[in-house]
């Protein structure tokens, strides 16, 4: 039944993946549905729920981040990740990306651990920090840095500036158009595109904004 509503979703945003994939998928869902109840991941708990507001919602920001970095190996980080979101889906879906989850709190970052060696995902790592205070060897050299359900943009750039590598971007997932956080941005940071997403089963606005530091600062 959660393999179908997945495959589904996925045709409907033009993803392809290995049937591999799709079983890592569902066995993360798994993962984090039982974890959930000791660790306190995410404040879903229905397991449909799961699937759109989690797992679909995530999906959606892969061909965007694809068609952004040309499907290169790059580096990633996923700033205040809570249960993986969307780092982990982001693991499984570009195995090519080398994956970071940083937060904050010591038993979700565990839980990232954890993941990576169930899942067996070399490309995945869960870090314990503040993303203010990595230090310089988990801190630089980002190609791109993401964040879900995170902070305001101002808060999420700032914090996570020493973490960009040159040329790097910030990819934040948000929900409606965040004009006003947009307009509270210092000008060292340039957006520089704001992608609508439309995610399956979901019938909410979802967007994700693209920012780099500006040329001239
Ligand atoms: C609302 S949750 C979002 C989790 C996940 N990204 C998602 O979409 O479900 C925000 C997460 O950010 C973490 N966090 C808050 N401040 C942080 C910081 N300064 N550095 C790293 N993580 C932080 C919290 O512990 C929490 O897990």
């Amino acid at each position: 039944m959660s393999r179908d509503v997945l495959i589904s979703g996925l045709r409907a945003l033009g993803l392809q993946l290995s049937d591999v994939q799709v079983s890592l998928l569902l066995d993360y869902l798994a993962l984090l549905q039982k974890w959930n109840k000791v660790y306190n991941l995410t404040a879903v708990r229905d397991p449909a729920e799961m699937m759109t507001h989690h797992l679909l919602d995530s999906l959606a920001a892969i061909g965007p981040l694809l068609r952004q970095t040309g499907g290169q190996p790059i580096k990633l980080l996923d700033v205040g990740s809570g249960g993986g979101l969307p780092g982990v889906v982001i693991a499984i879906t570009c195995p090519q990306i080398q994956v970071s989850c940083v937060d904050t709190v010591g038993k979700k970052a565990a839980f990232i651990q954890q993941a990576s060696a169930a899942l067996k995902l070399p490309n995945l790592r869960g870090v314990h920090a503040r993303v203010e205070s990595l230090k310089a060897e988990e801190g630089g050299g980002f190609d791109v840095v993401c964040s879900r359900a995170f902070a305001s943009l101002v808060d999420f750039t700032t914090w996570s500036s020493s973490a960009l590598k040159p040329g790097a971007v910030w990819m934040a997932m948000k929900g409606k158009h965040p004009a006003d956080e947009i307009a509270a941005l210092p000008a060292l940071v340039s957006v520089f595109h704001v992608e609508q997403l439309v995610v399956p089963g979901l019938d909410a606005e979802r967007c994700i904004v693209w920012l780099r530091p500006s040329p001239s600062v």
